[in-house]
C-alpha cells in the first residue's frame, strides 16, 4: 500500500470526521481502530485516518501511541502526516497537543510545523490566532464547560505554548491572504528563529487551501477537517491523486435493530437527545448509580431489551454543564467520566448482543470505549449524515458489516438521531 496522506486522530469521532472529509475531496480513505494488526485486510486506498484514544489520556502514552502510529503510515510511503485535532483545540495545559506535535515533529525532522484547527463549514475559524466558535472566542463558547478539556483561552499561541517545548508563532490571515509564497516566506522567517510551530490564521475555506498547498510540502501538520480538506485538494489539483467518487449509499442494506448511546454532554447533543424524545424511547441514566457501580447497566438493557423490536431506542448519561460538576466534585472528573464511558461500552456490548446492528453514538470519548469494546479493527467510510458525521461500515471477521455512526459531540442538526438512523437501513 502507498499512502498519498497518512492521518493519526487523538479520538474516534474526530477520525470518522476527517475521513468524511477526505472521502468527499476525492480521496479513498479507511479508518483504522489503532495501529491496524497484520492480518488486517485493507482496500487499496489513498488515506489511512489511523484513530487513537488519545486526546485526553496521559501525555506520555499518547505520545507513544502516536509515534506508533506515524511510524506505521511513513513504512506505507506517508510523505506527510496530519496529526488530527479537534477543531475546538481540545486539551489541557499539559496536553496533549503539544507533546505529541513536539514527538512527531522531532522524528520527522521537521523544521516549522504549521497548525490550524479552523474548519469554516463548522464555524470554527482563526483570527489572529485566537479560535471562534460560531460567532464567539473558543473561551466563551459551550467549550469553557466541556466535561474534560474546559477551554479557557481562545488564544492558540498561548494554549500551544504552555504544551510545548518549542516556540509558537503565528502566519496571520494578511499573510495567508497574499498567498502561498507569502506563508512560505513567514514560515521560513519563522523556522531562522528557531520557532518550531506556527498557528496560521484561516476563516474560508480558500484560506486552508493556500495552507495547504504549503503544508503539502512539508512532512507533517497539525489540524481539523479543515485542513485535511485543504490537503485532499492539494493532492488531487497537483495530480498526486486520482480523486474516486465518494460512494453514494452506506452499501448494503444492514436491517435490524437499531440503537444510540449519548454520552456527549455538549450544548447540541444535549438538544438533540431533546428531539429524540419525540421520536423514540429515550433513558436518561443516573451518573450517581454508575460511578457507586451499582446495576444501573442491567437496569439499561432490561429497559432496551424488549424495546428493540418495534424500533429504535435511545440510552443517555448526557446531563448540563451544573449536574456533569456535581458528579466531578464528588466523584473527581476522571473517574466519573472513565466509570460513564465503560458503563456506555457495557451496554454497546450488550446491545450488539441482543442483536443491534446499526448503533449510533455521541461523543468522541464515549465512541472510543464503545468501539474499543465491540473490537471492530476499523471502518469503511459512506454516506454523510450531518457535517463531519458519516455513515461508518465496520470492517473484520467479527463485526463486519455492522453500521455505526461516530457524532463527535458538537456536531450534527437537533434531529441528528433520526437523520442518522434514516440513512442507515
Ligand atoms: N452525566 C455525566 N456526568 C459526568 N460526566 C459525564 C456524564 N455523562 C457523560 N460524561 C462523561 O463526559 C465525557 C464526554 O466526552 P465525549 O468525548 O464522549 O463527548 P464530547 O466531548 O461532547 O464529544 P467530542 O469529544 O466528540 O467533542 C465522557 O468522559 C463521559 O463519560
Ligand atoms: O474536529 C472536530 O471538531 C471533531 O472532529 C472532533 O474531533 C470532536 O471530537
Amino acid at each position: 500500500m502507498t499512502l498519498a496522506l497518512g492521518c493519526i486522530a487523538d479520538d474516534y469521532t474526530g477520525a470518522s470526521d476527517l475521513a468524511n472529509t477526505l472521502t468527499r475531496a476525492g480521496l479513498r480513505t479507511v479508518q483504522t481502530i489503532g495501529v491496524p494488526a497484520d492480518d488486517l485486510a485493507l482496500p487499496e486506498v489513498d488515506a489511512v485516518v489511523v484513530s487513537l484514544k488519545s486526546r485526553s489520556i496521559e501525555p506520555g502514552l499518547a505520545v507513544s501511541r502516536s509515534r506508533a502510529a506515524e511510524k506505521w503510515l511513513r513504512g506505507r510511503s506517508a510523505s506527510h502526516v496530519l496529526f488530527k485535532i479537534c477543531s475546538t483545540f481540545d486539551s489541557t495545559d499539559a496536553g496533549n497537543i503539544g507533546p505529541v506535535m513536539d514527538a512527531l515533529r522531532a522524528d520527522c525532522g521537521e523544521a516549522v510545523v504549521l497548525v490550524t484547527p479552523a474548519f469554516p463549514e463548522t464555524g470554527r475559524t482563526v483570527y489572529q490566532g485566537n479560535l471562534f466558535v460560531g460567532a464567539v472566542p473558543l473561551n466563551e463558547s459551550p467549550l469553557k464547560d466541556h466535561p474534560l478539556n474546559p477551554m479557557h483561552d481562545s488564544n492558540l499561541v498561548r494554549v500551544l505554548t504552555r504544551q510545548s517545548r518549542t516556540q509558537v508563532g503565528l502566519v496571520d490571515l494578511a499573510t495567508v491572504t497574499r498567498g502561498a509564497d507569502a506563508v512560505r516566506a513567514r514560515l521560513a522567517e519563522l523556522a531562522g528563529k528557531g520557532i518550531g510551530a506556527a498557528v496560521i490564521d484561516a476563516v474560508f475555506d480558500r484560506d486552508l487551501e493556500t495552507i495547504s498547498l504549503v503544508a503539502a510540502e512539508h512532512r507533517l501538520s497539525v489540524g481539523a477537517s479543515g485542513i485535511g480538506l485543504g490537503l485532499a485538494r492539494a493532492l488531487v489539483s497537483t495530480g498526486k491523486v486520482k480523486p474516486a467518487s465518494a460512494s453514494s449509499d452506506a452499501g448494503a442494506v444492514v436491517g435490524g435493530p437499531a440503537a444510540c448511546l449519548a454520552g456527549s454532554c455538549s450544548q447540541a447533543t444535549l438538544q438533540q437527545i431533546a428531539n429524540a424524545e419525540r421520536a423514540m424511547p429515550v433513558l436518561h441514566l443516573d451518573p450517581e448509580q454508575i460511578v457507586a457501580g451499582t446495576s444501573e447497566t442491567e437496569r439499561a438493557l432490561a429497559w432496551a431489551r424488549p424495546r428493540l423490536a418495534d424500533g429504535p431506542v435511545l440510552i443517555a448519561s448526557s446531563a448540563t454543564p451544573e449536574a456533569v460538576a456535581a458528579v466531578q466534585a464528588r466523584h473527581g472528573r476522571d473517574a466519573a467520566g472513565h466509570a460513564i464511558e465503560q458503563a456506555m461500552a457495557d451496554i454497546a456490548e450488550g446491545l450488539a448482543g441482543a442483536g443491534v446492528r446499526r448503533l449510533v453514538v455521541a461523543g468522541g470519548e464515549t465512541s472510543g470505549a464503545v468501539v474499543d469494546r465491540l473490537k471492530i479493527p476499523g471502518f469503511l467510510v459512506g454516506v454523510e449524515i450531518a457535517p463531519g458525521v458519516p455513515v461508518l461500515r465496520a470492517v473484520g471477521a467479527e463485526k463486519g458489516g455492522m453500521l455505526l455512526a461516530l457524532k463527535s459531540g458538537n456536531f450534527g442538526g437537533p434531529a441528528f438521531f433520526t437523520d442518522a438512523l434514516r440513512l442507515m437501513r
